[in-house]
Order: structure tokens, then sequence, then C-alpha cells
């Protein structure tokens, strides 16, 4: 059961776009949209539609940041439930790819991020083994996974009472990708005489442990504390997981699968030879040789996935499993910002597809490579059930199918109006908002200018500095970290003014924002028509003064549909607002203090005071610039600069040494 817990109450529009949305799924009303303006609450209004019908969900995000976001919410809204994270585990990927003009090939790079792969691999274990779950992912939903058929079949189910040795469940426990090890950490096992331990792949505070009789018989499963050994609960029956996401075939099933392979391979280069591709048959022949080998001797090879078909039981051109297929009958899909989404998971097979073609042209891989892929449209579609798409500006191919009538949240539970616009003339365009930014700095207000490109984003923040504005430029160059310090510095008070490009567009809510500055409101082109300019005038609108102002020299028919939808919206708010007697309150939201933990804060403070040995100093740095890196990746952004804080400290007193 989904047990929402929360002290809000909805509130504004809220309470009518849930009812609406629940009623039409209990009338089995399959595709719906909900147009919510910014900052009206869309994750709660997800949270309470989630509760009302009682169904799985998914929620599917356009980046990981934004996954990562939701999720987190999520996890706030349903303590007591299972909610995942499921995201490419990949923190860099560069696809295998063959370029003929320049006969340059391009071997596949990648760096795994292994909590990412240990949330995956929890969220598919969720699916199989819960009936209430919400997984938020990115489009890594639509890439084939391990066939959810194959993932019932090899979880060993053991229980007490049953007959089987240790031996039995160590290769077991091998196959599932668990290794052994003299010390129990996640997806390891050790044996001991009449005993078995291991640790679920993605756990990190328990062990298991199974004690058996001398008559190969298990006498007692237990549940026990990784730190202090422990007993915290005997339990009667346990399903083990596969601690990797591909478990690969043994004996004869193996066999067989290769057989198939190396059938694949000797067609594929007769056809080659016919077309008098030698060169290309006889590079095919060596590596698909040195795969076959690869897999016959340890069950799997570098660039496995590319023979997905053969592993899944798929035939030629079959739809590849996904995520989608783990979800039960009736579950629910939420695509969040679709107007993004969408396009984002259209573009995903044509991409992935040309690049294999390549490949296989000219003989680095067999044609079944092309059976590795995401899903195609009309495959993602078909295996959706119940869709919400959801957006302050949903896309036409989403509102082409609800006959352009979505439910409609726009008012706030804050009373907040969306801004107020006002289209100036682009001539002394920088010294008028200089003007705007003086008369804000001094209240504590600030703003946020959009430029049309990298370059002038970064002339203009240059010009404002040079004339003493506390200015930062934030665009897609750099690391998602520093984005995230600069927003947080913004909010801190460090700066009064941020400069960017697109990335200022969704998912930020900034309270202390009073002003948005759009430049060359004007001009045609990327992000200036009227979805883009609506979604960045939303970002005026978590401060009671929010104001926007278009810099143009004439009003186009972008523009118009922009204002004429700002002004719709605001209108209803109004009189909302004028109703309910509502004054509209800034949001407030905290900014989170940013503390090392008690440990490394002492250690720190050691080093600031001189009192430590050159040789553990370089040690702390050392090991502060691991911890800043992991939290990085594991988005603990405030906690990531925490650490980077310190680390600049320490630094300083490490080039005195
Ligand atoms: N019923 C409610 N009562 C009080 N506060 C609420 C309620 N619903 C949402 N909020 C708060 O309102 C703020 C806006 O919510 P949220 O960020 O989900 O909006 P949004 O519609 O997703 O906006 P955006 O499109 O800008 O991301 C959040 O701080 C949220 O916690």
């Amino acid at each position: 059961m989904f047990d929402l817990i929360t002290n809000f109450q909805p509130r504004g529009d809220q309470p009518q776009a849930i009812a609406k949305i629940v009623k039409n799924i209990e009338e089995n009303k399959k595709e719906q949209v909900l147009l919510g303006a910014t900052g009206t609450g869309k994750t709660f209004t997800m949270a309470n539609i989630i509760q009302r019908t009682q169904k799985p969900t998914l929620i599917l995000a356009h980046n990981k940041t934004l996954a990562m976001q939701i999720y987190q919410e999520m996890q706030g809204f349903f303590p007591h439930n299972r909610v995942e994270y499921y995201v490419s585990y990949f923190d860099y990927y560069q696809p295998e790819a063959y370029k003929p003009a320049s006969d340059t090939y391009i071997g596949k790079k990648v760096q795994r991020n292994a909590s990412i792969a240990k949330m995956r691999l929890k969220t598919l274990n969720s699916l199989v083994t819960d009936a209430s779950v919400i997984v938020v992912a990115s489009v890594a939903a639509i890439y084939g996974c391990f066939n959810p058929n194959s993932y019932r079949k090899v979880v060993l189910h053991l229980e007490k009472g049953q007959s089987i040795n240790e031996e039995i469940i160590s290769s077991k426990l091998i196959h599932l990708g668990y290794k052994e090890d003299k010390k129990i950490s996640p997806g390891s096992f050790q044996t001991k005489k009449n005993s078995i331990s291991f640790m679920i792949g993605w756990e990190e505070n328990y062990y298991f442990q199974i004690n058996f009789s001398d008559k190969d018989e298990i006498i007692r499963i237990e549940k026990r504390n990784k730190q202090t050994g422990e007993r915290v609960r005997e339990v009667t029956k346990i399903a083990i997981p596969p601690s990797q996401d591909y478990v690969g075939e043994e004996g004869e099933d193996l066999k067989k699968l290769l057989e198939n392979i190396a059938e694949e391979l000797t067609s594929c280069k007769k056809k080659l030879q016919e077309e008098k591709k030698f060169l290309e048959a006889e590079r095919l022949e060596k590596r698909i040789q040195e795969d076959l080998f690869n897999l016959r001797e340890t069950g799997v090879c570098p660039g496995i996935e590319n023979y997905s078909r053969y592993f899944d039981g798929r035939k030629t051109g079959e739809t590849p499993f996904t995520l989608l297929d783990y979800f039960p009958q009736g579950f629910l899909t939420i695509i969040d910002e679709s107007h993004i989404t969408i396009p984002q998971v259209k573009a995903m097979y044509n991409t992935n597809r040309h690049r294999l073609e390549n490949l296989i042209k000219y003989g680095f891989r067999l044609p079944s490579a092309l059976d590795n892929r995401p899903l195609n449209q009309d495959e993602f579609f078909q295996k959706l059930n119940f869709t919400l798409y959801v957006s302050a500006t949903p896309g036409n191919f989403e509102l082409d199918k609800v006959n352009h009538q979505p439910v409609e949240q726009i008012i706030r539970p804050t009373g907040l109006l969306d801004p107020q616009i006002e289209v100036r003339s682009s001539h002394n365009q920088i010294a008028d908002i200089m003007k705007e930014i003086t008369e804000r700095s001094g209240k504590g207000e600030k703003v946020l200018i959009y430029a049309l490109t990298i370059v002038m984003s970064e002339e203009i923040a240059n010009f404002l500095q040079e004339r003493n504005i506390r200015v930062v430029y934030l665009h897609s160059r750099l690391e998602i970290f520093d984005r995230y310090q600069a927003i947080t510095s913004l909010r801190r008070g460090v700066y009064d003014v941020i400069v960017g490009i697109n990335l200022l567009k969704e998912g930020i809510d900034l309270p202390e924002v009073s002003l948005v500055c759009i430049l060359d409101a004007d001009k045609p082109g990327f992000l200036r028509d009227t979805r883009s300019l609506i979604q960045i005038i939303g970002r005026a609108s978590r401060n009671s003064s929010g104001k926007v102002i278009l810099y143009a020299d004439e009003i186009t028919t972008n523009m118009l549909g922009a204002i004429e939808e700002t002004n719709r919206r605001r209108q209803i708010q109004q009189e909302y607002n004028y109703q309910k007697n509502i004054i509209p309150q800034t949001v407030q939201k905290p900014i989170k203090d940013i503390n090392l933990d008690h440990e490394i804060a002492t250690l720190v403070e050691k080093a600031q005071r001189g009192e430590m040995e050159d040789k553990e100093l370089v040690k702390l740095i050392k090991d502060l610039r691991r911890k800043m890196k992991r939290s990085t990746r594991e988005f603990k952004f405030d906690q990531a600069i925490a650490f980077r804080n310190a680390l600049l400290d320490l630094e300083k007193l490490e080039a005195n040494l």
C-alpha cells in the first residue's frame, strides 16, 4: 500500500487537478495531460495521484539531476514505500563507433558509477518483489535490460529445512555475480565450516548468514548487522537476487547460444566475401571468434550487450526487454517535462541505429547487434498503460492525444501570480539592466539574465563585473557541481546576478529572484519559441514582486503567444486570490547548512591550526578529494561543496609545505 506522509494539504488548483486525473484513471482513460504552471506543486499532485490510485508508478524525467530531485521528493512523501532511482550507470560513456571517411574505429569507453549500478539492481528487485513501487527514471528506462522472466528464474530461493549444501550455494552465488572474499562487503560472500554469509549487492548495513547441519540441511537463516556482527533477526525464507545486471547462461544453454552466434558469423562472413569485402570478412571473423572464446571460457566478453538478442532469446527485430517490462499490468507512467522528455525518447532509437549500421557494414559487429537497442517510439507507447504527461508547456504531440484539453493546474498553493511582463527596446539594454539590478540588490532581490550564446553570457558577466556588480555566469560547459555552487552562492548572497542561456529554464526555483531579463527576445530560433519563453518567464514566479523584461525591437508571434498565455494564467490566479482574499507570499525555501561531519571537521581544524604532520595533511587532502568526487557522483552537492571549501583551505597549506 502506498502511504503518503505529508503536512501539506492539496491547495490552490491541486484538489481539482488531482480529482479530475484520478477520476479519469478510474474511468480507464489511458492518456492525460497535466498542464501545471511553474511552482504550482506538480510533484505533490503526482504524489496524491499515486496515493489515490495506488498504482505502481514510473516517473520519467529527461535528465539525471531532475530525476534525482523528484526521487528525493518522492522519498520524502512515501517514507514507508519503495521509491527507486533508475538512470544510466555511466558517468562517462563513449559508444563504440566507426567513421568510414577517415577509417577511424573508436572503441567503447565507459566509466561506471557503482552506486548507481546498485540502485538499478535494487529497482529491478523491488519491482519483482513488491506491488507498491515508485521508480524515478531517466530515458535509461527505454534501453535494453535483463529479461524479467530470466531475472525471476535466476533468483535463488532458500528456506529453513531445505536440503542443500554449501558447495551448491557457493556456485549459485558465483553465477549470480557474488564474489568470494575474506571481508564481507556488498556483493560478496564468505564460506566457513557449516555456514555461508553473503551481502546483497546494494545493501550497506546488513548481511545474511546461512547455517547448515552436518547432514547438509539449512538449520538457520539470520540477518546480521555488518558493523557489529550481531543478529538482527531470524528469517525462514530468503530470495537471493543477482548482484549484477547480467547473469550469463550455463551449461547446455550457453553451448547452444554460442553455436547460434557462430552460425550467424558464418553466414555473415560468406556474404561479405561474396561482396568482395575481404578485409571486413577477416576483421569480423577475428573479432567474433575472440568474443566466442571469452564467452565460452568466462561467460562474459567485452561488449557482451551486442549479443543481447541471443541472451534474451529474442528473434531478429523483436522488442528488447526494458525496465518497463518489470512493471505489473495497469501501472502508471508519469512523463515529467513531457515537452522535452517525449522528443528525447523518440530520438534515441535512430541515433543508436545509425551508429550500429556502420559498425556492421565494415565488419566490426554482427547484424544481430542491431537488436541491442533502445525501444523505438511505437514500442515505447505500446508498453505504456496509464500515462500522465506533465508540463508547464505541454508539446503538441501530447496535447493532440487529449484533443488539446489538458487538466490545468494554474493556481499556486502560495497564491503567487505569474509575473508581470514588460517589453523594452534593446537599445541600451545593458545600461537599463544595470539600473534594475542596483534597485534590487539593496533589498536582497536577485536577477537572472538570459543571453542567446555562451560567448554573450560570458561577455555580459565580465562587463557587469568590471562595474562592480556581483555576477556569475552559468552555461552547459560548466560541470553540474559548479552550476550548483553558483546557484547556492546566489541564494546565500554572494552574487546578485546570474547570466545564463538554457540551464535556468527547468527545475530551478529561486524564490530570491524578482527579475528575469530576456535578451534578444525577438530573435527567432533556439529558446525564443513560445514554449521556451513561457518556461523562462516562469522563473520569476516564486517571488511576490516577480517581473520579466523582454528586450526586443519588435513583438514577434512567439513573444505574443508567451505574453498572452502568461497573462491568461495571471488573470485566473488574480481572480482566485480576490475571491479567497489571498495575499501572495514569496516562497520560503531554506538554504541548507553546509557542514562537514564532526570527525573530518576536527581533522581540518587541526590542520588549520598547523598541528598536523605533513604526511597526514597530504593524506587528508587526498581523502577529501575522494569524498568530494564521490558526493558529486551521488548528487550530494551540499556535501561536495563542504568538502571543496575545506580542500581550498588545505591546499593553501599544502602549497607552503
Ligand atoms: N499543497 C501545498 N501546500 C504547501 N506547499 C506546497 C504544496 N504543494 C507544493 N508546495 C510547495 O510549493 C513549491 C513548488 O512545488 P514544485 O517545485 O513541485 O512545483 P512545480 O510545479 O514542480 O514547479 P516547477 O515547474 O517550477 O518545477 C515547493 O516548495 C513545494 O514544496
